[in-house]
């Protein structure tokens, strides 16, 4: 018989407790959802345990193959080049290990799910037609990863009736909270839900609420309100097992995730499954021009 591969999730680490707390329980749930595979978690920076401790926990248990996920909701520098470091170290300390490193999370459909309801939540279901979302992600150096925000931000907007999505970071990156609500003002915004791009509850969200906060304070004209943090969700549970399996079986399927022909996005249902065929060429008609695109039929029947 063979065992599949133990699942180790990499996350990133926060001077709050309660941020820390919340990956431990959430790596505990993955196992008691998982029983059958040994499954750790360990952060890449400041909480306990690191990352090489939930290695070494793994290989304490016999373990000699995983798959690596890391807890990220976009590809920057962690998910890009720390963490497949911080595994390639791994694996000179255990030279018997291989493994294999999952994508990071976002924006997936079952992520948008989830801040879809903490919207509701934060405005008790009022008339989305009145409400703007201001989306608010961590911010980086790596243009790549705050674009992946704004793609989250459009896919959000896209059929759920909002009045707009727009997006912000907490730091690293403009437009900075602050600017972002003053851009949601000038657009005429006078209800504004502020939605935390995070996993879990922390440092940063902590300071979009404040900065959130202060600014309602100075704009009595707008209503502003804070919406919750993704957290512990049955959704965020199963996009981790599913980041797990894809690694495991090697199909990483780059940005299919949100795909118009694989997924039932809201107002284009219809698209699902749709068969794909190859643009009309006028030098396709067997002149021979030069121009061949062969094996490039884009099919999706996955
Ligand atoms: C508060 C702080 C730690 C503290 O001091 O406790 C903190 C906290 C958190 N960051 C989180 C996420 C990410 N952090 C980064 C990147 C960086 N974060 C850094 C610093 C800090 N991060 C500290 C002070 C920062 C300040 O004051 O502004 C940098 C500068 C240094 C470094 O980390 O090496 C580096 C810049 C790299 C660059 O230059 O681009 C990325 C992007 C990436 O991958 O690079 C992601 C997105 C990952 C994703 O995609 O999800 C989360 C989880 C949020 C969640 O739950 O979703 C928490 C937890 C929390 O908020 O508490
Ligand atoms: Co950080």
């Amino acid at each position: 018989m063979t065992t599949p591969p133990a699942l180790l999730i990499a996350g990133h680490g926060t001077r709050d407790d309660a941020g820390a707390e919340a990956f431990r329980a959430f790596v505990e749930e993955l196992g008691r959802r998982r029983p059958d595979l040994p499954v750790a978690g360990g952060f890449i920076e400041l909480s306990p345990p690191p990352l090489g401790d939930a290695v070494a926990d793994l290989v304490e248990r016999g373990v000699r193959r995983f798959a690596a996920v890391p807890l990220m909701l976009v590809s920057a520098g962690h998910a890009k080049g720390d963490i497949p470091a911080a595994l390639a170290r791994e694996k000179e300390r255990h030279p018997g290990i291989s493994y294999t490193y999952g994508r990071p999370l976002g924006p997936h459909p079952a992520l948008l799910k989830v801040l879809e309801r903490r919207l509701d939540e934060a405005t008790g279901g009022r008339d989305r037609a009145e409400v703007t979302v201001l989306l608010v992600g961590r911010g980086s150096t790596d243009p790549d990863a705050n674009a992946e925000v704004f793609k989250a931000a459009r896919l959000l907007w896209e059929g759920r009736g909002y009045a707009g999505v727009e997006t912000a970071f907490v730091s690293l990156a403009a437009p900075d909270v602050p600017s972002g609500l003053d851009r949601c003002a000038r657009l005429g915004a006078r209800k504004v839900v502020v939605l935390p791009y995070f996993l879990f509850t922390g440092i940063l969200p902590d300071r979009v609420r404040r900065q959130t906060e202060e600014w309602a304070a100075a704009h009595p004209d707008v209503e502003v309100r804070s919406a919750d943090v993704i957290g512990p969700e049955p959704e965020l549970l199963d996009l981790v097992l599913e980041r797990y399996e894809e690694a495991v079986a090697g199909d990483l399927r780059m940005n299919c995730d949100s795909c118009v022909y694989r997924i039932a996005l809201p107002g284009f249902e219809d698209k699902v499954g749709l068969p794909q065929q190859p643009h009309f060429h006028p030098d396709d008609d067997g002149h021979g021009h030069g121009h061949h695109h062969g094996g490039h039929t884009h099919s999706h029947a996955h």
